[in-house]
């Protein structure tokens, strides 16, 4: 097994690749799986199904497409051994999807790696919920550009806001099903604390926002934590901070030993 491969070759894969490409003793991205008819990067090979990916046997798979591409794709690629690093968290909201997935691995002796993302803290609140946690909440502040093309648009109007408004409350339950492409921390940190139902989630627009910022603050027995992290965006979308793309690779290069 050798190689690493993309699900999807957007914003994150294409810095995740770029550079990976910049460090010669790195893990490379060799191979890309897209959806059929789609065109891809030249310097890869090009998989239209999963199968022709599989057949290629890359050490790592990494998941950089959204939830719809995990239910797709995943259990065929764990049951088939090759570990999964999964970007789009939110998927494993879906309870039956994450049996799925869970039971796949065990069957085809893979990994599947959930990244740590855009956020940070989640080792905190794994050990912290050992001695029990009685609250956590998740708050995700972006300025208004970054909530464009979400169902924010539809809630309220991005363009004439005064200030910082909070236009969607819910569990991260609710909040990673009604916003699929923003709330992958916010499914992080409620399944390394409360769980996906016992987690508050509240989602801001903020035009004085000066990058997208993610909050926790979690109550315990172990005494209490606040968690803060202002990302950049990556350049290609401005929805994905810089540092959810340098996760994944520093899961890549952990998983590689380099
Ligand atoms: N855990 C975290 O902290 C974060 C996680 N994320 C997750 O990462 C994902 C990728 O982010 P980003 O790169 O910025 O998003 P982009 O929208 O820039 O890229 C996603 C790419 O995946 C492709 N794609 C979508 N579905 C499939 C599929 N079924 N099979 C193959 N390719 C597919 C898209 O193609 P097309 O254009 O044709 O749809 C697109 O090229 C997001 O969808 C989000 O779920 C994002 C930010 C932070
Ligand atoms: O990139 C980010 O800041 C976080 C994000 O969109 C997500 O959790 O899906």
């Amino acid at each position: 097994m050798s190689g690493v491969a993309t699900i999807g070759f957007g914003a994150m894969a294409r810095s995740l690749a770029e550079s990976l490409g910049r460090d010669p003793r790195a893990p490379q991205i060799t191979d890309c799986l897209l959806r059929p008819g789609a065109a891809g990067p030249s310097g890869l090979r090009l998989h239209h199904r999963a199968e022709t990916l599989i057949d290629a046997r890359p050490a790592l798979v990494v998941e950089c497409a959204g939830p719809a591409a995990i239910a797709e794709h995943g259990p065929a690629l764990l049951s088939a051994g090759i570990d999964l690093a999964i970007v789009s968290v939110g998927a494993l909201c879906d309870d039956a999807l994450h049996a799925r997935l869970l039971c796949a691995a065990r069957d085809g002796g893979a990994q599947m790696l959930p990244v740590t993302g855009a956020i940070g803290g989640l080792d905190l609140l794994e050990a912290a919920r050992l001695a029990g946690l009685d609250s956590v909440t998740y708050r995700g502040i972006k300025p208004p550009p970054a909530w464009a093309g979400s169902p924010a648009e539809q809630l309220i109007d991005l363009g004439a806001l005064r200030g910082a408004t909070v236009f969607y409350r819910g569990t991260a339950r609710q909040a990673a099903g009604a916003f699929p492409k923003n709330a992958n921390v916010a499914a992080a940190a409620a399944l390394a604390g409360t769980g996906l139902d016992a987690t508050q989630v509240e989602l801001v627009a903020d035009p004085e926002a000066t990058g997208n910022r993610h909050e926790i603050l979690a109550r315990g027995a172990f005494g209490e934590m606040r968690f803060e992290v202002t990302n950049r965006p990556l350049p290609g979308n401005p929805r994905t901070s810089w540092l959810a793309a340098l996760s994944v690779e520093a899961l890549v290069r952990a998983h590689a030993g380099r």
